[in-house]
């Protein structure tokens, strides 16, 4: 098994061998701690045995809403953020081609899938209300703690808008809640108007919710299979759960980048050679962001997609400021490939590439672009993922989950909370005069 292959081997110049022997007791306890549930906030880690352990009759019914979507809907609206869109959003862009957001009604099988409720953006709202126009359309409002803003006002704008369309019991079946089983406005919601709900169990945090119905719904709305997900998941939760730093990729993806961390490799981007995997690294940047970015330190997550931003990133990242590391995602069968015209001229300089195809020129850049880094004192990892299947990405998503929580233990903090969120959110209740931060406001208007 496994699909992804993790290659260090261009950080020779970076990393001595004995570096990964004298990290690696802690590295095991940092792991143990995960695993045996011996670390701090060790209730939030249902995420680790998900894949395995979830609830049969959701996933069913989880299928059968989707079912239904795709049979009474031309657009599903999905409204959540953080880690109640970006990983739906990041699977959506993965397994489908390029352009299948851009596809016209009568060009595709399964509904879009657009996203709302991750800004507070007025004219995005009005943007997409505008694009609804007379389409049918299903709301999914995501969000754990049922009290985040920005879904809150999304959800208020669009259930008065399936309202107004189809009138107020047509519309509550129109509804998809996902949200906590007890707790939270969503929860007391569904009960009152008797929406479709499905839960979000109170050990997954929102940046470790994709396979849950989080992710699930949008996913399988989309036309992707959500069973080959959770297969692949499965298999790497087998794998990473019980194998050693030597046959355990994750393992060593913590290893190296705290080794480096602690060089003084203060950032890492995450890179990819595919467009459609940008909000992997979106993704990504929460789950490694929202894990380790606390008590004044932790790895700074940012990301770079090739070949476009060698082209704008590239200078800096070649001969700017030596606190950058760069793991780039790299897939080793592609979706298809096409030639490089023959074109019988030599007209743009591009003659001696006839008989090659895109595919190998972008390999050649990939391999390029990891010389010159490295040489320019950039550290280089590669994680490289066999396809861009289902099963693939169940994989890869547990790749980075384990792995980032190991890290974080590895780094001595906490990798389940994320208390630094709330200090821009008080801020903002009280300069919008929420009830029960006049206090705060007034301390913020004395100082402003
Ligand atoms: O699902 P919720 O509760 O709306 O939260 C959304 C996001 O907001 C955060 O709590 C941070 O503000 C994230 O951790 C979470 O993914």
């Amino acid at each position: 098994m496994t699909n992804i292959k993790f290659d260090t081997s261009a950080l020779k110049s970076f990393v001595k061998t004995n570096e990964l022997n004298e990290i690696k007791p802690m590295l095991n306890t940092a792991r143990d701690e995960l695993v045996n549930g011996t670390g701090v906030e060790n209730k939030m880690r249902q995420w680790m045995t998900l894949p395995t352990d979830y609830d049969q009759d959701e996933f069913t019914r989880i299928k059968k809403a989707a079912k239904k979507i795709q049979s009474d809907s031309k657009v599903l609206v999905v409204i959540g953020i953080g880690g109640s869109y970006l990983g739906a959003k990041m699977a959506l862009d993965f397994l489908h081609d390029n352009f299948y957001e851009s596809m016209s009604e009568d060009e595709r099988e399964y509904p879009q899938v657009v996203f709302a409720g991750n800004s507070i953006s007025g004219s995005y709202v009005n943007d997409l209300i505008k694009f609804l126009g007379n389409k049918d359309f299903s709301v999914n409002v995501i969000s754990k703690s049922g009290t985040t803003t920005e879904p809150s006002i999304a959800f208020r704008i669009f259930r008065e808008l399936l309202v107004k369309k189809y009138g107020q019991a047509e519309a509550n079946k129109r509804i998809y809640v996902t949200t906590d089983a007890k707790n939270g406005a969503l929860r007391q919601e569904v009960n009152e108007n008797g929406y479709e709900s499905f839960i979000i169990p109170d050990g997954i945090g929102g940046r470790y919710s994709v396979l849950s119905a989080v992710g699930l719904l949008p996913i399988a709305t989309s036309g992707a299979d959500i069973d080959e997900l959770m297969k692949g998941a499965a298999d790497a939760q087998e794998h990473y759960m019980n194998t050693s730093l030597e046959d355990n990729g994750a393992l060593q993806y913590a290893a190296y980048r705290n080794i480096l961390y602690r060089k003084g490799y203060t950032n890492e981007i995450l890179e990819n050679y595919e467009p459609n995997l940008r909000f992997l690294a979106e993704w990504w940047k929460q789950l490694a962001g929202e894990t380790e970015g606390k008590d004044e330190k932790g790895i700074y997550p940012s990301s770079a997609n090739f070949s476009t931003d060698l082209h704008s990133l590239g200078q800096y990242i070649q001969q700017g400021m030596r606190n950058l590391m760069e793991t780039v995602v790299k897939i080793d069968q592609h979706k298809s490939d096409i030639d490089v015209p023959v074109t019988g001229d030599n007209n743009d300089g591009i003659q001696y590439l006839e008989g090659r195809t895109m595919n190998y020129v972008n390999d050649k850049a990939f391999q390029s672009v990891i010389i010159a880094h490295t040489n320019g004192g950039v550290p280089n990892m590669v994680v490289s993922l066999k396809d861009q299947t289902e099963y693939s990405l169940g994989e890869l998503i547990y790749f980075f989950e384990f792995a980032i929580a190991v890290s974080g233990y590895l780094n001595g903090i906490n990798p389940f909370n994320q208390p630094g969120v709330e200090d821009y959110k008080s801020n903002m209740f009280a300069l919008l005069g929420k009830p029960g931060y006049e206090d705060l406001k007034k301390k913020i208007e004395k100082d402003m």
